[in-house]
């Protein structure tokens, strides 16, 4: 502060409202020299007699504590801000303190170190040097981004590397909504460095997001669920443990197949959990919603097919729900005709000729439509059951109503090989007649062999046999080799691996597929020649000048156009796809003014190998976001109401709750009897 007669340009004058405003500037330090020592005068607190009377430290007592609480707030936090949420603690004692606990973290780094200072005052030099130790070392990460923020390691940032999996070691787990709060306000900054390290590769990202915002009332508080009102609002409720236990109990009856009794016995004994094979207890899935029209009108097909329908027959009946242009419906009938010709001897491979067809096209060529209408035909026959609809991951399965084929065949994602199978797989695979593969683009050779030698076992046929599939009447592979390629190994078209037998055999399999239908007539885009020719270019790596300006033309400034809402998005990294995602659940909530709520979440899931490092102080846990099902530890859910959302995990095959699956999320039930680590006040 300097006398205003005296002020250089470069100083500041004091607010308006301020007493010294018409006499002194503020003078900024222009170098070291400039730095004054702030000195202070009589006590910090109104306990520091008591304090210096304790010999040897700074007892922290509730007292102590809170007041010193009280002077940080009334230095660094506008009292606009304070108010509402002093309001809401007034009967607690250490209000101060709960409301420091919350508000510190939300304060900017520089103003963090303020306030740390502001405490020394009341410590001991010797205390302040150690203080100071202390907090050089804990501090170290955020001053680094702070200042070097361009020199970071992109490279580094990718949440898709496993490689911080064994970092986090076990820790109290009792944290209360405070630390949960204060955590989340530390995550937030946390993702704000994110969201700056992103947008430095994808610019229309950075458009996304929003900066961290300071506290206010409405900012993250916790609810108390069973007394809230705004719990309809949310979504948020308990519901009582008899309705859960329904729930469940109808869930477990919906997840077992014929054969319950075999189920635990697979539970206990039979394949290793992985990415795919987690509900191993479900059967296939079958479509549930039979009501009362459908019946009726079932049974009238039925009815008028007579008793012997023909392969054509069945395809007119069945085209006047689902379209089939005319190659569709030569291909449906000439599996129809296969599964007509077995059904007096099915499982007799000496009477009939196995068929192994491979149905392809590009996108959109209505290859899905093929086992819709084969599902639907067989049902009219009372055979559906006769039907394996499987994919490489759950999210294709989904769309042609079947499962992958490691659940259905219990393949361990280190795919050993199992010389026995349990009577459930094997009981679901005795009658069947018809298997389909889709998206076999993603298939390796080694998978194909692999597949090929678990129906054998799962059809009980011995080693030496040479009938493939286990001798499947049908089975039919779909898809387009110009989508994804396989995860890893070779796709079915290339070259085996040098020394790979698996990859040889299923070489040797694939070209036993010797009938091949391409179905050519767009149905996708047949709205739009133009785009579909462009994509026909695009097949033929023939894109012109035109059809590059053109798809420039798309590409997006911001992640918040309305029309890219519920998009689905797809990121090369994890730590791209959390962004997204934590900026639409964002932009969502604030254009329908809805709050978000933030759960840590426990998986029950769990994959890890080491179950002692699954618990971790509340900061780690919200700062993990999932990284599909690997998470070996609790995660963060975030919630807002009607969001979209994709399921990571097989839950119920049956009720179409795979892997991949695409839903709304209408409301979270907390279940009554779970452990909470959260203490409620
Ligand atoms: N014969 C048809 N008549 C009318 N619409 C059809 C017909 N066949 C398919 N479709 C429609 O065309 C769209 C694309 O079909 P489908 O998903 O079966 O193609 P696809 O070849 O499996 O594509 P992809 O390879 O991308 O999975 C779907 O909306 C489907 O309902």
């Amino acid at each position: 502060m300097r006398d205003k007669q005296g002020a250089a340009t470069t100083d500041l004058d004091f607010d308006a409202a301020h007493p010294r405003y018409t006499t002194h500037v503020q003078h900024l330090a222009q170098k070291p020299a400039h730095v004054a020592t702030v000195t202070f005068k009589g006590q910090l607190t109104q306990f520091q007699e008591a304090e210096d009377a304790i010999s040897g430290g700074h007892p922290a007592t509730e007292a102590i504590l809170n007041d010193v609480a009280q002077i940080l707030l009334g230095l660094f936090v506008p009292w606009h801000d304070l108010s509402a949420i002093l309001s809401q603690f007034t009967s607690q004692e250490n209000i101060y303190s709960i409301v420091w606990t919350i508000a510190q973290p939300t304060l900017a780094p520089h103003n963090r170190e303020f306030a740390a200072n502001i405490e020394l005052l009341r410590k001991s030099k010797e205390d302040c040097q150690a203080d100071a130790k202390l907090r050089a070392w804990t501090h170290l990460d955020d001053d680094f981004f702070d200042r070097q923020i361009v020199d970071l390691d992109q490279g580094s940032f990718d949440s898709d590397s496993d490689e911080h999996d064994d970092d986090f070691q076990a820790q109290s787990e009792n944290f209360t909504a405070e630390t949960l709060i204060a955590a989340y306000h530390t995550i937030r900054q946390v993702w704000s460095r994110e969201s700056t390290i992103t947008a430095h590769r994808i610019p229309a990202l950075a458009r996304g997001t929003t900066p961290g915002r300071n506290i206010q009332h409405f900012n993250p508080r916790p609810i108390t669920i069973p007394t809230s009102s705004a719990n309809d609002i949310l979504g948020v409720r308990f519901l009582p443990p008899s309705v859960l236990q329904c729930w469940e109990r109808r869930l477990k009856c919906l997840a077992s197949t014929k054969d319950n009794a075999s189920i635990a016995e697979q539970q206990n004994s039979s394949f290793q959990l992985d990415d795919f094979d987690q509900d191993i207890g479900d059967g296939f899935l079958q479509p549930m919603l039979v009501d009362s029209d459908v019946f009726h009108s079932l049974q009238d097909r039925r009815f008028q097919l007579g008793e012997n329908p023909t392969a054509a027959s069945l395809v007119s009946s069945v085209g006047q729900d689902i379209p089939l242009n005319s190659k569709q419906r030569l291909i449906v009938q000439k599996i129809l005709a296969e599964a007509l010709a077995c059904a007096d001897h099915p499982y007799d491979s000496s009477r009939r000729k196995q068929l192994l067809l491979c149905i392809t096209g590009e996108g959109g060529t209505g290859k899905s439509q093929i086992p819709k209408a084969i599902v639907a035909a067989m049902d009219l026959l009372g055979r559906k059951d006769e039907i394996m609809l499987m994919a490489p991951t759950g999210a294709a399965a989904d769309t042609i109503g079947g499962n992958t084929y490691h659940t259905s065949l219990g393949i361990s994602i280190n795919r050993l090989q199992k010389s026995s199978m349990g009577s459930r797989v094997r009981s679901l695979w005795a009658h069947k007649t018809i298997m389909f593969i889709d998206e076999m683009s993603m298939m390796d050779l080694t998978m194909l062999s692999v597949v090929n030698n678990h129906c054998r076992i799962a059809r009980s046929l011995d080693r030496s046999s040479t009938e493939l599939f286990g001798g499947l009447p049908v089975v039919i592979l779909m898809g387009d080799f110009f989508q994804f390629p396989p995860v890893r190994g070779p796709a079915l078209w290339k070259e085996p691996r040098d020394g790979n037998d698996e990859d040889v055999n299923g070489q040797m399999i694939w070209h036993q597929f010797k009938q091949v239908i391409i179905l050519d007539e767009q149905m996708r885009q047949s709205e739009d020649p133009s785009f579909h020719s462009l994509l026909t270019r695009a097949r033929r790596a023939a894109l012109t000048q035109r059809d590059v300006d053109r798809l420039n033309s798309k590409a997006i400034s911001s992640l918040l156009e309305p029309r890219l809402e519920c998009a689905t998005a797809i990121t090369k990294l994890n730590s791209i796809r959390h962004l997204i995602n934590r900026t639409q659940i964002e932009h969502f909530a604030i254009t329908r003014s809805q709050p978000i709520c933030v759960f840590p979440a426990e998986h029950s899931r769990i994959k890890t190998k080491n179950a002692t490092k699954t618990r971790l102080r509340a900061e780690d846990l919200l700062q993990q976001p999932d990284q599909g099902t690997k998470i070996p530890f609790p995660g963060l859910f975030l919630y807002t109401r009607n969001m979209p959302a994709v399921i990571l995990t097989n839950i119920c095959s049956r009720i179409g709750q795979v892997n991949g699956a695409l839903g709304t999320v209408v409301g979270v039930v907390l279940d009554p009897t779970g452990k909470s680590s959260f203490s409620r006040k």
